[in-house]
């Protein structure tokens, strides 16, 4: 089995204190429930330097995270007992997962970046593999499939370019099923199309305008407009100028009390209090598919990043399917196995494919 190296994980949420409090009307569309409640409203400890030390956790290279991370493992790893242990590779525990599976119907779940997708210095150049295109082609033939991602659809359909796929952009607030007349595709019924913010489409653009211009002056900012959620990329910035990016965001920020911020890996999220996120969507998938209820199902969920927790939680929490963190080091997780990265992720898709097909001929030569 590898050693793992230790670091703290790269993504942490960083609450926002908000100093407007009207908010916008309730909206959404499609027949689910919206949790309209807003999200529990904390104080930032340390102000921008409580941010800024939060993006130097964040950082495995930076030697703060070092140290938090070797608090971290000295506090979970006692030798026998490791992460590793808790948190098998999914491949070595392949057979242990096909067991699991027996008799029941595998739904995937796929996060995007760092998962499908090697993580680049430019967001705009993360593109997945031929070789990784293929594999999630595969998948889907077999298993219903749903990219989960960050991204805004437009930019994750140009990545992954698979129309029989469902997607759930901008951290689940913008959902779609497969394009019609694709494997998947309902035909007899209203296709999928669900967004819980949609109220806050122009507040989200006029944040983007605004940071887009106040963070200008930073050298190696990059922003991107996640349609649902905007950006702030920190990854080519010198930390020198951490701090004054921080107070930029925050410069921003503090008119918008109805958005909070949350950090992935080099990046700092602004997106809109409602309680929804990838667990929420996931949920909202399962029901929406007729799934709700139904225990033959297993989903399973792959991801790397802090925001994957909350869908792992979701399936920890229902006693149902189980998630795959991607991640070459130990850290705090909901899900039950691991995978070290992509390329791992592509060799789980075929083992997953292979099994499909050979457990299918042998039922077909039984009949
Ligand atoms: O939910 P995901 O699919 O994992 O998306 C999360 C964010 O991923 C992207 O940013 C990350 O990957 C970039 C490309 O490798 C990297 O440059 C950046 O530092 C990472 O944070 C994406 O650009 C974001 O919009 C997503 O929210």
């Amino acid at each position: 089995m590898t050693k793992h190296n230790v670091v703290l994980p790269e993504a942490v949420a960083i609450p926002y204190p908000p100093s407007r409090a009207t908010a916008p009307a309730a909206g959404g569309g499609g027949s689910y429930a919206i949790p309209r409640k807003l999200l529990t409203k904390l104080e930032l400890s340390g102000g921008i330097n409580g941010w800024v030390e939060s993006m130097k956790a964040s950082s495995p290279t930076h030697s703060k995270a070092a140290a938090a991370a070797a608090a971290y493992a000295a506090a979970h790893d006692d030798n026998n007992n490791s992460w590793i242990a808790k948190h098998p590779s999914a491949l070595e525990s392949f057979d242990e997962i096909t067991r699991l599976s027996k008799g029941k119907r595998i739904v995937m779940f796929l996060d995007y970046d760092g998962t499908l997708s090697p993580i680049v210095d430019d967001p705009d150049l993360a593109f997945m593999s031929d070789a990784m295109r293929a594999a999630v082609r595969n998948v889907a033939r077999y298993f219903l499939t749903t990219i989960v991602t960050g991204r805004c659809l437009d930019k994750v359909c140009k990545f992954v370019r698979l129309a029989e796929l469902y997607y759930a952009g901008s951290h689940g607030m913008d959902i779609k099923g497969p394009v019609k007349g694709t494997r998947h595709a309902k035909s007899k019924t209203k296709a999928l199309l669900f967004q819980p913010a949609s109220e806050f489409l122009p507040m989200i653009d006029e944040v983007y305008k605004a940071l887009l211009e106040k963070t200008r002056s930073i050298p190696g900012v990059k922003m991107e407009n996640n349609k649902f959620c905007a950006s702030v990329h920190f990854r080519c910035v010198d930390e020198k100028r951490w701090s004054a990016l921080a107070e930029q965001v925050r410069s921003v920020l503090k008119d918008y009390p109805m958005l909070r911020l949350t950090q992935g890996r080099k990046v700092l999220e602004i997106r809109p209090t409602i309680k929804w996120d990838k667990g929420k969507a996931l949920e909202f998938l399962l029901e929406s598919l007729g799934f709700a209820d139904n225990k033959e199902i297993l989903p399973v969920y792959i991801g790397d990043d802090r925001t994957d927790e909350d869908a792992f939680k979701v399936l920890r929490e229902r006693g149902q399917g189980f998630g795959i963190l991607v991640s070459k080091y130990p850290k705090e997780t909901n899900a039950s196995y691991s995978l070290q990265e992509p390329s791992e992720v592509m060799d789980f898709l075929h083992r997953l494919v292979e099994w499909k097909r050979n457990s299918d001929l042998k039922h077909h030569s039984r009949v």
